[in-house]
């Protein structure tokens, strides 16, 4: 039988139910013993906020086809789950557990974000508006954007950053801005607005997912780490990019 790291009495549309994290991840939440519902933390939960005794889990669910899609379908959409503790003891155990489950899973906190304007269809602003932003927020990551201006200007950037302020970059754009900051010792996260998007299409389609922003934020902020090879090779007036 699976252990708690907590488990308390809360209330769900003012009924009582009881909210337990277990250690194998999974929030659940139960009438009398009888699961109503689970969340699994390391994949679904993106963070949670408090207001009075509120306490708000933000997630994001599979769910049917919907929404921006650069190829596949969009199945993933954000949704909130509010909690009313009993008391101030309550809810301050249940949000020092939560945190602290959320905090091991090594997720980054501080982002530097690289958006490209002029990349694909124009489209990059308007997708980190409505595809990247909520999530961050909902994640509770903090970030500090740059639209780049020019070419090559992410390269520029990237080479006068202070790494150690940051765990990680996001590249709001296809896989040119995600070459010109490859050289960075720092994890970094593509979110697809480029014309190709080569790159985060074949590391989504290699566990399974569909390559859309929401699917790439998602894959990102979890914080699993891959190595990769990029390389550029310059003949004559070409340029060959190989990842
Ligand atoms: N403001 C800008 N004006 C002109 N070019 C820019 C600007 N910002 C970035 N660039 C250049 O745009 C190039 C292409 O960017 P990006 O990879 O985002 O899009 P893409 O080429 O459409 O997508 P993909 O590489 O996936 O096919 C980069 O080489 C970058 O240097």
């Amino acid at each position: 039988m699976e252990s708690h790291i907590v488990s308390d009495e809360v209330l769900v549309n003012g009924v009582k139910r009881s909210l337990t994290l277990s250690t194998d991840g999974t929030l659940g939440w139960f009438d009398r013993g009888e699961l109503l519902r689970r969340l699994f933390v390391e994949k679904e939960v993106l963070g949670f906020s408090t207001a009075g005794h509120l306490l708000t889990i933000r997630a994001l669910i599979k769910t049917g086809g919907d929404g921006f899609v650069c190829s596949g379908r969009e199945s993933l959409v954000r949704r909130s789950f509010v909690f009313e503790s009993v008391s101030d003891d309550s809810l301050r155990n249940l949000c020092e557990k939560i945190e602290g489950y959320i905090d091991s899973l090594g997720r980054p906190k501080k982002l530097f974000l690289f958006v490209n304007p002029y990349g694909g269809k124009k489209s990059a602003s308007k997708i980190f508006t409505s595809h990247v932003k909520p999530i961050l927020e909902d994640a509770n990551i903090e970030y500090t954007i740059q639209e780049t201006k020019y070419q090559l200007h992410a390269k520029e950037v990237s080479r006068s950053l202070d790494l150690t302020k940051y765990d990680g970059i996001f590249c709001v754009s296809g896989d040119g801005i995600l070459v010109e900051a490859a050289a960075l010792k720092t994890p970094l996260g593509v979110i697809p607005a480029g014309t190709g998007n080569g790159m985060i299409k074949s590391l989504l389609d290699s566990v399974g997912e569909p390559c859309t922003p929401t699917h790439a934020v998602l894959a990102a902020i979890r914080g699993h780490k891959r190595s990769l090879d990029v390389a550029t090779i310059w003949q004559g007036e070409t340029i060959f990019i190989v990842s």
